[in-house]
């Protein structure tokens, strides 16, 4: 597997602290993947993200991008900042532009991107996002949901290689959560861009990511595939994580004798299914 970013024994304490908010994590993000981030309030998931783009430096390890240590310098941060896009949980701290369209653009521009391809990119994030129509509308005056939008559309728009998403669903409904996974997904289906998402969500984790990196007090207690992670069962529930419903629900299903043959699924549609066919099979059978 090849890895984008990786951190080495990494340990950050914020002045005047006693515990250190990252201890001793090593981690890797695997390229092209889908990764979700999950662990209780305060664990350390957004200090993470903020060593991963840089604005963070360790009080000891290393972080490196493809196999080389992150050096800090103005030069390497502003290349960086390229490659690493951050969307924060809440908007309100992202957005800084008066309007949708020059919010969008702020980005490209400090990206030192020509007038002429920042007008072309911004005009097919706004098409893309189905901003077309609020690009003069005051960001002030937008809902959250559409905050959240104009956020990642302003992040996407730089093309970063890893896109962090800091509990992108976070204050959602349920409709709203549906069309942003929607959006992640064209993202990833048409720029194969890796993914990191920060989530208290454990059922979205489960459906949503190929890997999975559980946090606890500042240090990294497992990582792997979703069904790799969530046979720990030992570990979810003694720090209160929990296991996903969908997941409990095939275990439970699959050890029993004579519906042994699911294959695990990724969706409530997908588990649907496979036992609609387990059940016309069996009764085709019966006679
Ligand atoms: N600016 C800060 N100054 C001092 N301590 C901080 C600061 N930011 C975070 N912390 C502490 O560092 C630890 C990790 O915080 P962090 O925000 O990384 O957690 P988190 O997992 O992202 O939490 P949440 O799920 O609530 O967003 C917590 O104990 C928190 O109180």
């Amino acid at each position: 597997m090849a890895w984008l970013v990786e951190m080495e024994e990494v340990s950050y304490t914020y002045p005047g602290s006693a515990d250190p908010a990252l201890d001793r994590v090593t981690l890797r993000i695997p390229r092209g993947k889908r990764c979700a981030l999950l662990g209780h309030n305060g664990c350390g998931k957004s200090t993470l993200f903020l060593h991963l783009n840089g604005i963070y430096r360790p009080d000891c390890g290393r972080v490196k991008w493809g196999g080389e240590v992150y050096t800090y310098g103005r030069a390497y941060l502003a290349e960086l900042r390229k490659k690493v896009g951050l969307v924060f949980q809440d908007p309100e701290q992202q957005l800084i532009a008066s309007t949708v369209m020059e919010d969008i653009s702020y980005g490209l521009y400090n990206a030192g991107v020509s007038n002429a391809e920042a007008a072309q990119r911004v005009e097919a994030a706004l098409i893309r996002f189905g901003l077309e129509e609020l690009r003069e509308r005051p960001v002030h005056h937008l809902s959250l949901g559409q905050k959240k939008q104009i956020a990642l559309a302003g992040v996407m728009i730089l093309r970063p290689e890893l896109l962090l998403l800091d509990e992108p669903t976070a204050y959602l409904d349920p409709l709203h959560t549906k069309l942003l996974l929607k959006e992640l997904e064209t993202i990833y289906q048409e720029e194969g861009t890796t993914m990191l998402m920060a989530t208290h969500d454990i059922d979205l984790a489960y459906e949503w990511a190929d890997w999975i990196f559980i946090m606890h007090k500042g240090r990294l207690l497992l990582e792997g595939p979703p069904e790799y992670v969530f046979a720990r069962r030992d570990v979810m529930e003694e720090i209160g994580l929990g296991i996903p419903l969908l997941f409990d629900v095939w275990e439970a299903l699959a050890s029993s004798s004579f519906l042994g043959s699911l294959k695990r699924p990724h969706t409530v549609a997908d588990l649907r299914y496979q036992l609609k066919k387990y059940l016309v099979e069996n009764k085709r059978k019966m006679g």
